[in-house]
């Protein structure tokens, strides 16, 4: 597997990955702002087979936003989703950014859990920040003082 920046090649199988992923799933406009203007689109490779990205977007001079990331459904738990992470964290320090801000369903445990083992806070509780009218959890992470526990690779 290794990690690469996206290519537009990669759209389609974004959108089927984003498909299965979340419900309801990102609108296309969404995913094409991110692919179109986001600061770093990382996929996952296996074989030329894309079975996870992360999407990145700087909110300012200092912010970095995780706007989306999602695995394949069978090859979850394989430690894909922290590669992605901790690539995409690598690369914004990188660009000098101090920290980075995510919003998560406050039901969704397993993303929780994963930005938790990198380091990431929850801040804050955004209520009905979703169309369906769940909460999310903002998360931080400093990058000026974070500690990961995932190697980079
Ligand atoms: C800003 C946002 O985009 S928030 C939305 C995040 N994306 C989604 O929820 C989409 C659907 N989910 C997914 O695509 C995946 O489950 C992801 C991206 C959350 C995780 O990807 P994976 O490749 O499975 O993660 P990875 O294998 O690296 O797991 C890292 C850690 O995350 C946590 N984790 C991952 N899956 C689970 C799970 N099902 N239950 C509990 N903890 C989990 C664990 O702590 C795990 O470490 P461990 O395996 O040593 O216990």
């Amino acid at each position: 597997m290794v990690i690469r920046e996206y290519s537009v090649k990669d759209f389609r199988d974004i959108m089927e990955i984003d498909g299965e992923a979340f419900s309801p799933r990102n609108p296309v406009y969404d995913v094409y702002i991110y692919v179109t203007y986001g600061s770093d689109l990382l996929v996952a490779d296996i074989g030329g087979k894309v079975v996870g990205y992360i999407a990145v977007m700087d909110i300012d001079r200092e912010t970095s936003k995780i706007v989306s990331l999602a695995v394949k459904k069978e090859f979850r738990r394989k430690g894909i989703g922290t590669k992605l992470l901790s690539t995409a964290i690598e690369r914004c320090k990188e660009r000098g950014k101090k920290k980075i801000i995510l919003e998560v369903r406050v039901s969704n445990y397993p993303a929780q859990n994963l930005y938790k083992k990198m380091g990431f806070k929850i801040v804050d509780v955004i209520p009905n920040y979703y169309q369906d009218g769940e909460d999310a959890y903002l998360m931080v992470l400093d990058l000026t003082q974070s500690t990961q526990e995932a190697p980079l690779s």
